[in-house]
């Protein structure tokens, strides 16, 4: 029913370390589970998703013969449950487990396995003609790396063409860094099971992952917020959530002040688009007024393209970039302002202006280069009203040095950087963190299509646009941030699989933003509800 969530979506904003999972999985145990009927569960759950996708989708080989790579743990006693079904569901079964000794349970299937006559061969490359590969080596429970003959095991199979299902996470990649411990097994899908993982929110995983997919098995409630609280300050960003967060539909008797005046100010005569793109971005938000200051030299071209703005000439330098905020313009008369695309990094003393204003800001690009050449931390701190910095990770390393040693990970990075400045921080990239000094959401689907030139100054308007409409409404600053990046994610996918991912580029990807066609991927979920369970 829509509006109703049901446990697979509920538990889609939480993600678990392997010791958060161990806790919660430890809970289960003690309140009466018994260990060997949840992985009967949870192994019978990825059988029933991995034969609808045996029968649906279309393999370039039909499947017949099925590898199975069976470790040591628990990750190995689900292997061999999901084996055993798919032996009785006619499917031929190999099994491969070079470890001499297994935990029990594991044991104990292991030993089922043989006396039902599913075959165990000696040597991995007796599994190099089956048709798909399944890894069950390790879980969540492997700490050290992957060394000698299992190493060897992982690249050989590296080395084939079938493809891998990797069950919970492909093995030798650590749950909670998503770094490779070692080797890894390359997925080309990954059966997440229960909760996700951190892994599954790292950049660096991505490659190892695959497609992945939740796979359900109940997990309660009660548990899941005994380990990670009732607000678990890491979360993931899904649609429910953004959809649920969008200002629509509008009041009857609103009109266009009380729908947010944003004010961009960008461009500059080398970089034209990019204040053209983040008008476009702010055009798709819905926001009730529009105004772009650019650099008197381009004020005809941006008048021409966006006729429903009110595009400010400035003064502007010798090269071409704004000098000074035109004489008439009152910056604290805006509901927002987004700073920053193709200013070039010339005039310092713009964005000082701009930062002593006393509205929500959002800093991108060069703004983010100017504000660089002050010192960042203090000037933040200072500021009277909210900031919103959107950095990729070059501008982030600019913006804080200091903080290079947690740039391996997107989450302690904008973690810390929120927490110095006190500003939101939109750190973006494949995994886009949203960090404020409380919480961090990431989200955890996009696509590559958007890494081009531009598709950001997309993102600063649309992000202005629903900043200025939403604190109007007093809302949170960080909400306009995570309603902006899925929505701008989603148009990025939407576009991608709809003219491949070469096909995006930013000006059609605006077109993409259009959120009548976006929402039609959501039917269950209605704008502006509650959502229950999810504090933020
Ligand atoms: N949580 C849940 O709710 C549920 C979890 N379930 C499943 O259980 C999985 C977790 O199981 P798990 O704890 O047994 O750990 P797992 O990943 O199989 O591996 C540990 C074994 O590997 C060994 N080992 C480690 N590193 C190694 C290395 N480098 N080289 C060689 N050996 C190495 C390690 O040996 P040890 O360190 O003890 O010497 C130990 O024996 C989880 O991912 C999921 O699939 C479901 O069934 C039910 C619901
Ligand atoms: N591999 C990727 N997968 C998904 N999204 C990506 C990827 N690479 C970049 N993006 C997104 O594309 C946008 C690029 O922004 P940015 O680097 O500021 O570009 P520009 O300054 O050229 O407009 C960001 O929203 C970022 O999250
Ligand atoms: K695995």
């Amino acid at each position: 029913m829509a509006g109703t969530p049901n446990h697979f979506q509920l538990i889609q904003q939480f993600a678990v370390t392997a010791a958060q999972m161990q806790a919660i999985e430890t809970r289960i145990f003690d309140a009466g589970m018994p260990v060997a009927a949840l992985m009967e569960k949870v192994a019978l759950n990825i059988t029933r998703r991995l034969l609808s996708i045996l029968h649906s989708e279309h393999t370039s080989t039909p499947i017949k013969l099925i590898g199975v790579l069976v470790g040591p743990g628990h990750n190995g006693g689900d292997a061999l449950v999901v084996a055993r079904e798919l032996y009785y569901r006619g499917y031929g079964v190999l099994l491969y487990s070079p470890f001499s000794q297994h935990k029990p349970l594991t044991a104990d299937h292991l030993r089922y396995a043989a006396s039902l006559g599913i075959q165990t061969v000696e040597a991995i490359a007796q599994l190099a003609h089956c048709d798909l590969i399944i890894d069950g080596m390790f879980g969540f429970g492997l700490e050290r790396p992957i060394q000698g003959d299992i190493a060897q095991i992982v690249e050989t199979v590296n080395s084939w063409h079938q493809p891998v299902f990797s069950i919970d996470i492909p093995s030798g990649i650590h749950t909670d860094t998503g770094l490779v411990l070692g080797k890894a097994i390359k997925a080309t899908k990954t059966f997440c099971l229960g909760l996700w993982k951190l892994a599954f929110l790292q950049e660096q995983a991505l490659p190892w992952l695959g497609t992945s997919e939740l796979i359900d098995f109940d997990i309660p409630l009660t548990d899941i917020h005994a380990v990670l609280g009732v607000s678990p300050p890491l979360q993931r960003l899904t649609p429910q959530w953004a959809i649920s967060h969008l200002p629509i539909p509008l009041p009857q008797n609103t009109h266009k002040y009380k729908q947010g005046h944003l004010l961009i100010i960008a461009g500059s005569r080398r970089y034209t688009g990019a204040a053209l793109l983040s008008g476009l971005g702010a055009r798709a938000s819905g926001v009730g007024m529009l105004s772009i200051a650019v650099p008197e030299s381009i004020k005809p071209l941006l008048s021409f393209q966006l006729p429903e703005a009110l595009i400010i000439g400035c003064p502007e330098t010798e090269l071409g970039a704004i000098a000074s905020i035109a004489d008439h313009i009152n910056l604290d008369s805006y509901d927002a302002i987004a700073c920053g695309p193709g200013l070039t990094p010339e005039n310092v003393s713009l964005i000082q202006t701009v930062l002593n204003s006393h509205r929500p800001l959002v800093l991108d690009a060069d703004g983010l280069n100017l504000l660089a050449q002050l010192d960042p931390v203090t000037t933040l701190s200072n500021r009277q009203a909210a900031t919103i910095l959107t950095p990729h990770r070059g501008e982030f390393k600019r913006l804080f040095p200091q903080l290079n040693d947690k740039s391996h990970s997107s989450m302690e990075g904008s973690r810390a950087a929120a927490r110095l400045t006190g500003a939101v921080v939109i750190l973006k990239g494949a995994r886009t963190c949203i960090a404020t000094p409380q919480s961090v959401i990431i989200n955890p689907e996009s696509s590559p299509a958007l890494a081009r030139g531009g598709s950001g100054d997309v993102l600063t308007g649309l992000l202005g646009g629903l900043l200025a409409t939403q604190s109007r409404q007093s809302q949170p600053p960080e909400l306009s941030a995570q309603v902006a990046v899925w929505w701008h994610s989603l148009a990025g996918i939407v576009a991608a699989g709809d003219r491949t991912e070469l096909g995006v580029d930013a000006f059609t990807l605006t077109k993409y933003l259009n959120l009548k066609q976006l929402l039609t991927h959501f039917p269950q979920f209605t704008p502006n509800s509650n959502v229950p369970i999810y504090n933020n």
